[in-house]
């Protein structure tokens, strides 16, 4: 009988997560109807080994002795009942046997395959001890290994050699309602570099933060990898490598792949479908966001995520520095996505602030790159989204003697490159500056510019520190510090909701200011007695709640909703309209 079918009662997003008011009652009752029309947030589910085979309802050992024989799985399972509380615990408990981080995120990402609800149950439960795994930086090595550790796709893969046929591939995805699309080229993977399709690892988890932190219902989630090769020779010469062995496409070849899959997202999904472009290469990250953001509701993440976050973490510690943004003096070390990202969101919020321009903000701002300094005379052969940042100044050659020209009053590491904050660096900006301000932004951890232990050590305790992947508590000198992590992970799943919930047609860069405002609004007297930047992880939900009505509100503000009228309590709305992942009731139906 494996044919029988059952519903389960589907929440859209945008729609409360609340049932309508006749489905209330128990659904078990013997008022079931066969006749009963399907609702539009019905679901047709198989039941018997299909059941427990389909990730998305498969309740495992928690299946109920009446689900049991109502949905034909009696002596499939076990017979013990156990409630999600306690399968919670078992596999917590098995996670917590591996001691390899990458271990524990195949064991992970293995549950999300077999029992979806019961994957996000233990995320969101348990988001500070399992974040690094499923995300930053376990996440890194695991796109490293990816065809190595590979046992089942999980999203969608769209390569060179499916040019014409890219709307037939979208619309073999099983799910026709998508919301949120992560796309990566893999060509920037963290700050790893090139790992072509095996950059897969990223959408996929940052969608899983999308549902655990933004509460994004996941079957409206879309992880795609465009593969249009690789440059990365180890990856090409790796018998389990996963993409087409081929050096990497440029130019022609790769703008009409990718202007192929714009035009069939938007064909197969509508205008308001939030495509967020992920680690792409800077020499096609901003030229993408500017191709794409009058025609598509795009952000990017690295450029305009990171920024806001980075934006919020700034605004939080202007209580410990005293004064205001644009008191200080800004030296950023890698001038990329990030880098340039931050340096334009933080030029906006000083000039609306109303006593600057935004260039005259943008001249508190200098950038370093690999080259050195940028300046004037390096701006004919500069890449445009540095050239604003592009002072009158003696050449530096190297951070250090920039630190030491500039005398800035917060350092930020946006490089990509582990260790150049160097002992010389943290000491040198410590020797004029009381508190400086001091980011290591680059990910993974390897990737990071300097350990928390090492800023706080070189700078004998002064500096005001965040990172972008995270670290444990330092203590020095006798005093305990908790570190921030200045993760975009802060931002983008309510930048998720609020597009949502409002409706919104374009992402506007005033959106990202909201959101920036509305994370550092949660920083209080008690963080920063612990030098804390970024509010803990197990609040993320309510935080995210609040972006989304913060980054909505702004929305309507600027006539870019379409969810009419604007609901009252946006706050109120966000909640309510957040996936959980509590197992729901499935519904015998169509007998
Ligand atoms: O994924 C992260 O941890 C943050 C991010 O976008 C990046 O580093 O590219
Ligand atoms: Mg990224």
């Amino acid at each position: 009988m494996a044919t029988q079918f059952l519903k389960e009662e589907e929440v859209r997003h945008g729609e409360p997560d609340v049932l309508p008011a006749k489905d209330m009652k128990d659904s078990f009752g013997e008022e079931e109807d066969a006749a009963e029309p399907i609702t539009p947030w019905s679901r047709i589910v198989a039941s018997g080994m299909e059941l427990l085979r389909d990730p998305m309802y498969n309740k495992g050992s928690a299946f109920t002795e009446e689900e049991r024989d109502r949905h034909y799985l009696r002596g499939l399972l076990p017979p013990a009942v156990v409630s999600q509380e306690l399968q919670v615990e078992r596999i917590l408990h098995n996670v917590r046997s591996y001691e390899n981080p990458l271990e524990k995120y195949v064991a992970v990402m293995d549950l999300q395959e077999r029992n979806e609800r019961l994957f996000y149950k233990v995320l969101i439960d348990n988001v500070e001890e399992l974040l690094p795994i499923v995300y930053t930086p376990t996440v890194g090595e695991a796109c490293q290994k990816y065809g190595n550790i590979f046992r089942r796709p999980r999203g969608l893969y769209i390569s060179l050699k499916d040019k014409g046929k890219v709307l037939d591939i979208l619309k073999n995805w099983p799910e026709k309602d998508v919301q949120v699309i992560v796309v990566t080229d893999g060509e920037r993977i963290l700050g790893l570099g090139d790992l072509g399709l095996q950059g897969m690892g990223i959408p996929v988890g940052k969608l899983a933060l999308y549902t655990a932190l933004g509460g994004i219902r996941p079957s409206s989630t879309l992880p795609v990898a465009i593969d249009v090769g690789t440059n990365t020779e180890s990856l090409l010469n790796n018998p389990f490598y996963i993409g087409l062995r081929q050096k990497r496409a440029t130019g022609k070849e790769y703008d009409e792949l990718l202007h192929e899959f714009m035009s069939a997202v938007k064909q197969a999904y509508g205008e308001k479908v939030l495509v967020q472009f992920e680690d792409f290469a800077n020499h096609n990250a901003f030229r993408l966001l500017e191709k794409y953001n009058t025609t598509h509701l795009v952000f990017n993440d690295d450029i305009q995520g990171t920024a806001a976050v980075a934006l919020a973490g700034l605004i939080a510690a202007l209580p410990l520095t005293g004064g205001a943004l644009a008191d200080h003096k800004f030296l950023f070390f890698g001038a990329g996505e990030a880098g340039t990202g931050i340096a334009e969101i933080l030029s906006l919020e000083i000039s609306r602030q109303g006593k600057h321009t935004l260039e005259e903000a943008r001249k508190k701002i200098y950038l370093v790159d690999s080259k050195g300094l940028v300046t004037k005379s390096r701006f004919e052969t500069l890449q445009e989204f540095k050239k604003p940042y592009a002072h009158e100044h003696e050449p530096c050659g190297n951070l250090v003697s920039a630190i030491k020209a500039l005398k800035p009053t917060v350092l930020i590491g946006t490089s990509g490159r582990g260790g150049t904050f160097t002992k010389e660096a943290l000491e040198e900006i410590a020797s004029y500056q009381d508190k400086p301000i001091v980011f290591a932004l680059s990910n993974p951890t390897s990737q990071s510019e300097c350990t928390a232990e090492e800023a706080y050590k070189y700078t004998k305790g002064k500096c005001i520190f965040a990172s972008g992947s995270p670290f444990g508590p330092v203590t020095y000198d006798g005093k305990t510090y908790t570190i921030g992590q200045s993760n975009n992970c802060y931002i983008f799943p309510g930048m998720g909701l609020g597009c949502i919930i409002s409706g919104a047609i374009r992402v506007h860069e005033d959106m990202f200011l909201a959101a920036a405002e509305s994370l550092a609004a949660n920083i209080k007297q008690d963080h920063l007695d612990k030098r804390q930047l970024f509010p803990s992880f197990t609040e993320i939900r309510d935080i995210s709640a609040n972006i989304g009505a913060a980054v909505a509100a702004k929305a309507y503000e600027l006539g870019l909703a379409t969810r009419l009228p604007q609901p009252k309590d946006l706050v109120a709305y966000a909640k309510s309209s957040m996936y959980s992942p509590t197992y729901r009731q499935l519904r015998s139906s169509l007998l």
